[in-house]
């Protein structure tokens, strides 16, 4: 790289538009959606879709809603023309929906294109020349009069064409191509001269899509340009003024939005940004853009993993686990503090309330994707995660002190494998931790009890297992199972928490008992918990499994 990139790159200049209007408007409608997946995209392909693929993705985009597809480059390819055929032919385009097919302005490609709709419905002729000073003079050597002349002449002959066709309603679309980087006042002869040409009006219907055909200059500034542009087309109110943005810079979509409150009715775009270089715009993500702020965007992503299979089967690229929505990876959260805002979200979302919990920006459920993968654990995680899984998978609630005591074990082992831990690791962690003692801690390994009526109030008889198997029985008193557990044991335990909840899901029993318990001869406290049908053997349970905790911790206090 240049120690000094202004040597090579300079600045786009600001627009002179100094009482623009589009930043203090905020967005209230969809656009007219065009998709250009079947043109735009599948020319940036490795390998064009076949005839399969792309009758495929454009039954796909007819289903999603699109009502303006982009069909292809009928002049470009015998494939791209016999598809376009076909489906006219065929009778595969619904009513409601506007085939789009594209040509250069060249007289045997205009004619071709024509060809390919003839007998359609309504179809849009779409028209592009590139205009930027670059282009006129080094890939067309022609002046601003010539290329004036030129958009005159090939729009007067496709209007010519179409008049002998009047069966089929015909829009012109023309694109001043690499607009984002041209003069202003040239973008507005050339299109005015368009306007013109094809002489629209109520009943000559026309687009004017203004393209960045390559992203050169920050999102301020397009929508400065289509906003000066807005302003001051003729025939303004007959024509449907219409964005293209590409995503060289990664703003695609900012550059869509910002236009949209300039001025465009009509975006448009691929698929998750498929397209050219870096992309056309992506119009899932506007379109749920949109949805997020509760506009109805008229396109269905109410599948949106179909669609995205639908989308990688025709394209062969693969979509990015962090793509906004869509991205594998984009509902979850592995930082500990985005876990705990979420499983606290969640806990006090109501079904018919508005949308509050927190990292989340639209519900999951609403683009068909479950919660399943929301919380996911590394050593990243916390406290708030880990519990989330425990509730959601196994019923387990942990008091607040507990959930500190297991997080940092968890972190302990989730550092050490340098790995993400799935749900059942964690389950299998605590398991390891509260209830394998019962089974397998000489002297805590539970055989069984019986509880009778003392005078302190409950009495308990306790057979325990030893190391070598030999049942050993403890019999004590206590005010209730807990204190006569603890007696029965003859250690000094104090018990400093106890709590007992009924187990809704998971784990195959259904009373969960927690105790914290310490003792004299330990730092801290140890959690136990007895899982058990019964109430009163899951506290016992809960007593023993903080006991045998405590026992094998091998470092005491003097
Ligand atoms: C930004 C975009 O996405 S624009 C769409 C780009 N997509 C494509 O180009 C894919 C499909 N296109 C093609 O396959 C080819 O261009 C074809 C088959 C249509 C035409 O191919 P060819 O006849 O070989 O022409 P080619 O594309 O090389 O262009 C050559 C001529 O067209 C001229 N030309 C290019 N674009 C335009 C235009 N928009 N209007 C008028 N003339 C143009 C060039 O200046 C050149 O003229 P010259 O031969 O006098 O120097
Ligand atoms: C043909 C035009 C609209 C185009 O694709 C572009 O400029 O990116
Ligand atoms: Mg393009």
């Amino acid at each position: 790289m240049l120690a000094n990139p202004g040597t090579r790159y300079r600045a786009f200049p600001a627009i002179d538009l100094a009482d623009r209007q589009w930043p203090s408007r905020t967005l209230t409608r969809p656009p007219v959606w065009l998709s250009t997946d079947l043109r735009d995209g599948n020319q940036a392909l490795f390998e064009p879709m076949n005839r399969e693929r792309k009758l495929r993705l454009f039954r796909e985009l007819v289903r999603i809603g699109f009502k303006e597809i982009e069909v292809g480059f009928p002049s470009a390819s015998t494939t791209d023309f016999e598809i376009v055929r076909h489906l006219i032919d065929d009778g595969l385009i619904p009513d409601d929906v506007t085939p789009m097919v594209i040509t250069q302005l060249r007289e045997d490609l205009i004619e071709t294109t024509v060809r390919s709709v003839q007998g359609a419905r309504r179809a849009i002729v779409h028209l592009y020349n590139a205009i930027a000073p670059a282009w006129r003079e080094i890939v067309f050597g022609m002046s601003l009069p010539q290329i004036v002349e030129m958009v005159e002449q090939r729009i007067g002959y496709l209007k010519m064409l179409t008049a002998q066709q009047p069966q089929t309603e015909w829009v012109l679309q023309y694109s001043p191509e690499t607009f984002s980087m041209a003069e202003l006042d040239v973008s507005l002869a050339v299109c005015n001269a368009a306007i013109k040409a094809w002489d629209a009006g109520p009943q000559r219907p026309m687009i004017i899509n203004l393209p960045t055909t390559v992203e050169v200059a920050t999102p301020n500034i397009f929508a400065d340009q289509v906003e000066w542009m807005h302003r001051r087309l003729d025939r303004r109110e007959h024509i449907v003024l219409s964005v293209h943005p590409h995503n060289d810079r990664g703003t695609g979509v900012a550059c869509a939005e910002l236009a949209m409150m300039a001025g465009a009715q009509r975006v448009e775009g691929c698929l998750f940004g498929n397209g050219e270089r870096s992309g056309n715009v992506d119009v899932v993500t506007l379109a749920l853009n949109l949805y997020t702020q509760g506009v109805s965007p008229g396109l269905d992503f109410s599948d949106i993993t179909a669609v995205a299979r639908i989308a990688e089967e025709s394209t062969a690229l693969p979509i990015h686990p962090r793509h906004p929505y869509v991205g594998d990876l984009v509902f979850t959260a592995f930082s500990g503090s985005h876990q705990d805002a979420i499983a606290k979200g969640f806990a006090a979302q109501k079904d018919d309330a508005l949308w509050r919990v927190p990292y989340l920006p639209i519900d999951p459920k609403d683009l068909g994707r479950t919660y399943d993968s929301i919380v996911r654990v590394n050593s990243q995680s916390g406290k708030g995660g880990i519990s989330y899984l425990l509730q959601r998978d196994h019923g387990i609630v942990m008091p607040r002190r507990m959930q500190v005591e297991f997080s940092a074990i968890v972190q302990a082992l989730a550092d050490a494998s340098e790995a993400e831990l799935s749900s059942a690791q964690i389950w299998e962690i605590f398991e390891r931790t509260y209830l394998s003692p019962l089974k397998e801690q000489p002297g805590f390994i539970y055989r069984s009890h019986r509880l009778f009526d003392a005078p302190e109030g409950q009495g308990i008889a306790l057979e325990l297992a030893e190391a070598d198997g030999v049942m050993q029985t403890y019999q004590a008193t206590g005010n209730g199972p807990i204190a006569a557990t603890v007696a029965a044991l003859g250690i000094p335990l104090r018990v400093d928490s106890y709590e007992e909840r009924s187990l809704d899901a998971g784990a195959g029993a259904s009373a969960l008992a927690v105790v914290e318990m310490a003792r004299p001869d330990v730092a801290g406290s140890r959690f136990g918990v007895g899982m058990h049908p019964n109430m009163a053997t899951a506290s016992i349970l809960a007593v023993l499994s903080a006991a045998a905790r405590l026992a094998a911790v091998d470092e005491t206090v003097a």
